[in-house]
């Protein structure tokens, strides 16, 4: 059973907030399209994942059993999306003189890395595209009264299907033909179902097909993994905002000619926004871009990143500059430190009064997943703090509001500090900062550029408080040039009671 206000999500098909209603009650079946494996993932593709985690937790936390599956994609996405081009996955092994299975291993791994570093809720299963060959051919058979084909290999109609492209936003009438055109191709927007190796070509992964040996096209992997790992309909697609334009569109059309039926295989389409920076959009093809190990190498905690993507709605374009990623440093440290006081002020009463009382302890503790807020026994001592997470949430995963709730609660002195750290739990269940277990030296990292450590750092601050107590400044300002030029910042005065950061 579901308690709190009612969940309203926006469908990228209606174009509304619509109140979330599953389609079987007893599990909610949720489907992301998954990295394509052909390179390290940039911190605006992890905010795809971040906002389906985000997705995730809600639904958990409002007491939804939740399938989710997210894929990797190992073969058949091109250079662009609009189906031309080259397969991403060969032209990377082609580059790097390696195997496309040693660069999709590679890649995942270091994926799979960043979603833990990120916090990001693993899926029920991460299907990999290249394991379900069989049943893409399987589909495509079933389709392909829809299909014609070419030289080029089978090839979608799309306007077999009434509607087609009516979750993009602008008519995709322009599709692959402007980009690469493809000859043969009834409609500009037909796309690849089956892409036949052309004579003489050498793929590293091709298959046997009715259609000649070849490769599956990238839109035919989603429809069919989501097929047959969640069922059709299931109730959530997510995506980057990118895949209402041309990926979803003709997953739908794959879907509605395999049911024979208008159903486009979700009840909702939703899309996160683009992390952007001054060149725009963040893409992995424009060659430079930021990963999450870049951040950690500056020394920024990945969960930085996790709340600077909280701090704005998942629909908003969202743009990186390094201040507002420290600005969002600054702020989890500061919510670190006021957990950390809080903490301080539980233990000792209640040691006193007969045991010490350890986070784990604490009300809600080990049920992050229970039903929604007024489930909870101790709901009602949060203060109104879980009503406005669950106002806030509710309204399209507003995880911007649901910040400053947090901030107002832990603050608020008219309830126990107990209290306010049992109904952190039930935040940070959705929230996914760890702020129950985070400390102030873990939001220390070290950047790869640094060339001191700890223990010499806090050496170095020992001798500069003595040189200080002894008046002797110019020692003191010696020792802190030092240490500035080994990458570390003394802070004195900070307001946060941090000593020092790496620079
Ligand atoms: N700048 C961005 N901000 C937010 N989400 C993004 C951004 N770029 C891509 N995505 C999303 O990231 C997810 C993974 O994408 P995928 O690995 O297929 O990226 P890609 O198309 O190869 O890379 P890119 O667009 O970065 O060159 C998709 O949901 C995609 O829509
Ligand atoms: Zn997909």
């Amino acid at each position: 059973m579901t308690t709190g206000a009612p969940l309203k999500l926006y469908n990228s098909l209606t174009r509304q907030l619509e109140a979330f209603q599953p389609i079987d009650p007893a599990q909610v079946r949720v489907y992301t399209c998954g990295p394509t494996v052909y390179n390290y993932q940039h911190i605006g593709n992890m905010r795809a994942f971040l906002f389906a985690d985000t997705l995730g937790r809600v639904l958990r936390w409002k007491g939804y059993n939740l399938k989710h599956i997210i894929n990797i994609t190992d073969v058949g996405h091109l250079t662009s999306d609009a189906d031309a081009g080259d397969d991403k996955m060969e032209k990377a092994a082609a580059a790097q003189a390696k195997s496309i299975w040693e660069i999709a291993a590679h890649y995942t791994e270091a994926f799979k890395r960043d979603v833990a570093r990120l916090n990001i809720t693993p899926p029920a299963e991460w299907t990999v595209a290249t394991d379900h060959i069989p049943q893409m051919i399987d589909f495509a058979r079933r389709i392909e009264r829809d299909c014609y084909e070419i030289e080029g290999g089978l090839y979608f109609d799309t306007s077999k299907v009434p509607n087609y492209g009516s979750l993009a936003r602008a008519a995709t009438d322009e599709g692959e033909s402007r980009i690469d055109p493809v000859s043969g191709k009834r409609n500009p927007a037909d796309f690849a179902i089956w892409r036949k190796s052309s004579p003489g070509e050498r793929r590293q992964m091709e298959w046997d097909s009715p259609w000649g040996r070849g490769a599956p096209g990238w839109h035919l992997e989603c429809s069919v993994m989501s097929l047959q790992h969640l069922g059709h309909p299931f109730d959530i697609h997510t995506g980057g905002i990118d895949h209402r334009e041309i990926h979803h569109p003709n997953e739908i059309a794959q879907n509605q000619a395999y049911c024979s039926c208008a159903d486009t295989g979700a009840r909702l389409w939703m899309h996160n926004n683009f992390l952007v920076d001054r060149g725009g959009k963040m893409s992995k093809s424009t060659g430079e871009f930021l990963t999450l190990q870049v951040l950690v190498d500056r020394g920024v905690h990945p969960l930085a990143y996790r709340l600077m993507c909280l701090q704005a709605h998942y629909r908003s374009e969202l743009e990186f500059t390094w201040e507002s990623l420290l600005a969002a440093l600054t702020r989890l440290k500061r919510l670190v430190q006021t957990v950390e006081k809080l903490r301080g002020q539980i233990l000792p009463r209640a040691a006193g009064e007969g045991g010490v009382v350890g986070s784990n302890d604490l009300p809600g503790a080990g049920h992050p997943t229970e039903p929604g807020a007024s489930a909870h026994p101790w709901a009602q001592h949060g203060g109104g703090g879980l009503e406005r997470l669950d106002q806030a949430v509710s309204d399209d995963l507003n995880t911007a509001q649901a910040l400053p709730a947090l901030e107002e609660l832990l603050s608020d002195k008219s309830l126990a500090p107990a209290d306010r750290l049992a109904t952190l739990e039930s935040f940070d269940t959705i929230l996914g900062l760890n702020l129950t277990t985070l400390t102030r030296a873990d939001l220390r990292v070290r950047p790869a550029a640094a060339t001191i450590d700890e223990p010499a750092i806090e050496a170095r601050l020992a001798e500069r408080r003595e040189a200080r107590a002894a008046k002797d400044f110019a020692r003191s300002d010696a020792l802190r040039d030092e240490l500035a030029a080994a990458g570390v910042e003394v802070m004195d005065g900070d307001p946060l009671g941090w000593d020092w950061k790496l620079a």
